[in-house]
């Protein structure tokens, strides 16, 4: 018989927090890698910025230990529990974890973003603590504890894709078809991961937990293909890429640096197909408790980053000052024009937007004007030390989409996000002389270096969802849709479409 080994519960709840703490800091190394080969051989100027912005972010994140991006994400842990191991201690599994989550986003010296709301349906209140973590416990011969720890963004998590084909239908058409309308709110250049077999939930299990293999495309390319399987990953890999979404959707040669294929087996009816968009944010790590206290993982070599060439990054940029801005100023800026802005500027997202819609239904002011101003869809994470504000980059504007019309009839000028606006949206942007630019999703530590102050001004009890002004010196976004409706984001993939 196996020896039993005991594990202590709060040594799972210590390294649950330290691995989370390390992940939000500290990118993968294998992601780096890759995402540093796609900077290199990007053809597309735009897309090359985005992700240079996304490695110079996350180089400011490693050395200056600050989360990568605003969102430091819903925690997904896989345990794989040992039948030879006991844990010692008067709460379940979940319940260590989730002490470890709470530790971990309540750092004093690095505070993480609570995103997680309870009561989902109605009240959604903020947790405060981003706890729950969502935990999946496996048993398994052995006498360790192995956690697969992820911290997932809701960006990436939202566009989580299901359906079930008919037997003969092909995955591979329904992947590179549903990935096309996707968008770019899982903010690529990222991983697509897809679960094919077993049952609806385990099909989105399988999923999501081979997106947490090691990165290895590039590899594979170089091998060969040995399975089936990674025949498909590699035509996956390479349809993919030839729909020229490309970073942040600006158009380019790089959407995905690898595509995960799982398989388990299913109904003779059923061919269920789950797929999983990781962001630019891949945060997980693989730890293992053997009964010998808590574990760590060790930082990356700082080496991992590359050098950015940052006179590239603003050649060619217009200095734009917001607090002089008119209507008329905008009408000559075009999709893909590279702007500087300084000046003042609201923030809201989702919370925001339906407060000022209730507020506004029931006949009640506003307490802030909305004429003239510009708006800045964004959660970010409390400021630390000398900081005004913590990481700040932007969310998904597409959430917003429902509320464009009110925002204009306010008087709004210009909104700030990331990703495409639908297309009613783009046609009212246009029709009230208004525009939409983008920041980049992943580059949150450089957007926040750009906020030389930041003040509460309404809704405290939303939290990160709050309305702030922000002051801003030469903060770097795209015109991603024009006082003319011609927008980057059909522009930019049609171009690099191959
Ligand atoms: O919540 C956020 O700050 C961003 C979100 O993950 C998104 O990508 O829309």
């Amino acid at each position: 018989m196996m020896p039993i080994t005991t594990i202590r519960g709060p040594d799972i709840t210590e390294t649950v927090r330290a691995a989370l703490q390390f992940i939000a800091v500290y990118h993968t190394p294998d992601y780096l890698r890759q995402l540093t080969l796609a900077y290199q051989n990007e053809q597309s100027p735009a897309a090359r910025s985005a992700i240079g912005q996304i490695l110079e972010s996350s180089r400011l994140a490693a050395t200056g230990n600050r989360p990568m991006c605003q969102d430091t994400g819903m925690v997904t842990v896989f345990a794989k529990v040992g039948q030879s191991v006991v844990i010692d201690g008067d709460k379940s599994l979940a319940d260590y974890v989730n002490d470890g989550v709470r530790q971990a986003y309540l750092d004093v010296g690095n505070p993480l973003r609570a995103s997680m709301v309870a009561d989902p349906i109605f009240a959604r209140r903020n947790t405060r603590d981003n706890t729950p973590a969502v935990t999946h416990v496996e048993t398994c011969v052995g006498d360790t504890i192995e956690l697969l720890i992820a911290a997932k963004g809701g960006g990436s998590e939202n566009k989580a894709r299901y359906t079930m084909l008919n037997p003969a239908a092909s995955v591979a058409d329904w992947v590179v078809g549903t990935v096309e309308k996707l968008g770019a709110g899982w903010c690529p250049p990222g991983l697509i991961s897809v679960g094919v077999g077993g049952s609806a939930e385990k099909a989105m299990l399988l999923a999501k937990r081979a997106l947490m293999d090691e990165i290895d495309m590039g590899e594979l390319q170089q091998r060969g293909p040995s399975s089936k399987e990674e025949e498909l990953r590699l035509e996956l890999f390479e349809r993919i890429n030839a729909l020229g979404i490309g970073a942040q959707g600006l158009g380019g040669l790089t959407t995905v640096v690898d595509v995960k294929v799982a398989s388990y087996p299913t109904h003779a009816a059923s061919k269920p197909v789950a797929l999983m968009p990781q962001c630019a944010a891949n945060r997980h790590a693989k730890v293992t408790l053997r009964g010998e206290g808590p574990v760590y993982l060790d930082p990356p070599d700082l080496d991992l980053w590359p050098e950015i060439d940052r006179s590239e990054g603003t050649a060619g940029m217009h200095r734009i000052d917001l607090d002089s801005l008119t209507r008329n100023d905008m009408q000559n800026w075009k999709p893909g024009d590279r702007l500087l802005l300084s000046g003042k500027i609201l923030t809201g997202r989702d919370a925001a937007h339906k407060r000022i819609a209730d507020m506004l239904s029931r006949g009640e002011p506003l307490p802030f004007s909305l004429k003239d101003r510009v708006i800045y869809y964004v959660g970010p994470v409390d400021p630390v030390g000398d900081e005004v504000v913590g990481p700040a980059g932007p969310t998904t504007s597409t959430r917003m989409d429902a509320y464009t019309q009110m925002m204009l009839d306010q008087g709004i000028l210009s909104m700030i996000g990331k990703a495409e606006r639908g297309p009613d949206s783009t046609e009212r942007i246009a029709k009230a002389g208004a525009t939409y630019l983008i920041a980049v999703g992943g580059a949150a530590v450089l957007v926040s270096k750009a906020i030389t102050s930041a003040r509460l001004i309404a809704f405290e009890d939303l939290g990160m969802e709050a309305v702030r002004e922000f002051e801003v010196r030469n903060m770097p976004v795209t015109v991603a849709v024009d006082g003319s409706g011609q927008s980057i984001h059909l522009l930019g993939p049609a171009r690099w479409r191959r």
